[in-house]
């Protein structure tokens, strides 16, 4: 079954409430609130994901997962990086 949303998927979901300064946006409240903010969500929900994997099922993990690689694609969006930026330096 393919996945219900892709990275690339949720970078334009995301980017298109930015660019649109969606007010519904909690996505727009987190890059407005900036780097530093961002950051200190990504260190917390890196915490999350290596707990869940310590000491919780696979599904956990898997959610938490996801919630950091939003978190990443939130900093990317402060930071004016798309997809491609990243993606070459893998
Ligand atoms: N995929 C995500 C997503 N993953 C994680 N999060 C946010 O990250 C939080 C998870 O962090 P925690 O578990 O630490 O919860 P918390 O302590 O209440 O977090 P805070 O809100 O206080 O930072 C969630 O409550 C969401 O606020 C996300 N918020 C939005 N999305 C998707 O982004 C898209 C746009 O969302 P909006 O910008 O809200 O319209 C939609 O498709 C959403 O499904």
């Amino acid at each position: 079954m393919p996945p219900e949303k892709t990275f690339e998927d949720l970078y334009a979901e995301l980017s298109a409430k930015v660019a649109a300064a969606d007010p519904a946006s909690s996505t727009v409240k987190r890059v407005e609130a900036g780097v530093h903010e961002i950051g200190k969500k990504i260190v917390e929900e890196a915490a999350e994901v290596w707990m869940a994997a310590e000491y919780q099922t696979k599904d956990d993990a898997a959610m938490e997962i996801s919630q950091l690689l939003y978190h990443l694609q939130v900093m990317m969006l402060a930071l004016e990086l798309e997809p491609a930026d990243v993606y070459r330096h893998l």
